[in-house]
């Protein structure tokens, strides 16, 4: 028999992806990119810097320049690289999603057989709890996964590029902190806006708001999306809601939108990720098993949802690509 060099190669490159990720986990957790930034570039200092092994560093940073995360040597000096400077600490770093992907998520992918067999959470498995309890008792974590959410909004500042919201009222369900809302108002100064999300998350909505675009602008309303949502929009918004949530209960939601609408030229705004069944690239299949190992849930794919606005007389006449593999649809009411 022959051995299939190329294939070996293959699988090698593949199986090895979570050590790349813990290897930068690492990284992250040692501090390095900012300890490399503030110019402590040997071994030893890095050593010195972070309390670890000094042989450790020497080998993990080996690896990190191989990868191209940092450039130079022990040697002749460590330089960072743009990746490393994504994860600098600072407002839009992504060192908090390598921390939560590095650990959490870590050990709920370490239960993908289980997730994939019994179409359910790995997560619950790895912790004995589902993800959303556990980010209700562990306060660093919770922040972390919100810091996170943050850093995969960068599309954020292209919605309003895809989308004209001039003179709209916009409602925002399911707004979470309000940092879409505050995006779409600061590039449209004459919109108005609603964010809509359970009582819980009203007072870090209103102080956002406050903070960036005044309350003058935005109101905050608490309330549950399956039982109705604010009347007389222009534009309702449905930014990465849909995902945990059963075909009944997001048809559901859908029909509050298209009851609640100012009139026939009001919009749905649908923001998320879809997946394709067939030809699908690579991130938007992880994201969606990703969703299973984490709550359980599932990436949908434009058509089913098409399917499911149709019950709710919501038509799709627009669709934009955004970063991240987030897609915009815009939904219109159907007259006929
Ligand atoms: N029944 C519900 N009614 C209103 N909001 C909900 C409900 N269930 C979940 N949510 C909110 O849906 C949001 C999902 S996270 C997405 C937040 C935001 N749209 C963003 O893209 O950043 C969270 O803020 C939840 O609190």
């Amino acid at each position: 028999m022959t051995v299939d060099v190329q294939a070996t190669r293959d699988v090698v490159d593949i199986i090895t992806g979570g050590w790349r990720a813990q290897a930068l986990y690492t990284a992250v957790k040692l501090g390095l990119p900012d300890h490399v930034e503030a110019g402590r570039d040997t071994d030893a200092e890095l050593a010195k810097a972070t309390g670890a092994n000094e042989q450790g560093i020497h080998r993990l940073m080996r690896l990190l320049v191989a990868m191209g995360i940092f450039e130079g040597s022990g040697s002749t000096g460590y330089r960072g690289t743009r990746v490393s400077a994504a994860l600098l600490e600072g407002p839009q770093s992504l060192s908090d999603m390598c921390l939560l992907y590095g650990e959490e998520f870590y050990s709920a992918w370490g239960h993908a057989h289980h997730a994939i067999s019994t179409k359910s959470s790995g997560f619950e498995v790895a912790y004995g709890r589902s993800f959303y309890e556990y980010l209700g008792q562990d306060v660093a974590t919770a922040r972390r996964f919100q810091l996170t959410m943050n850093a995969a909004s960068m599309f954020f500042h292209q919605v309003p590029e895809v989308f004209d919201f001039s003179g709209k009222k916009v409602v925002d369900v399911g707004g979470g902190g309000g940092h879409l809302l505050a995006t779409i108002l600061g590039a449209t100064p004459d919109a108005e806006g609603t964010l809509y999300d359970r009582e819980h998350m009203v007072p870090k909505a209103r102080e956002h708001l406050s903070a960036t675009v005044g309350l003058d602008r935005a109101e905050v309303v608490g309330g549950d999306m399956f039982q109705g949502v604010p009347a007389g929009g222009d534009v309702y918004i449905l930014c990465r809601v849909l995902a945990g949530h059963d075909d009944e209960a997001v048809v559901g939601v859908f029909e509050h939108c298209r009851r609640a609408m100012a009139g026939s030229s009001s919009r749905l705004l649908i923001l998320d990720r879809f997946v394709e069944d067939e030809n699908s690239s690579v991130l938007p299949a992880l994201w969606d098993l990703h969703l299973l190992m984490t709550t359980g849930g599932e990436h949908r794919t434009v058509d089913r949802i098409t399917r499911l606005l149709s019950r709710a007389g919501l038509e799709v006449t627009g669709t934009a690509e955004l970063p991240m593999e987030t897609t915009a649809l815009i939904c219109t009411p159907r007259t006929t």
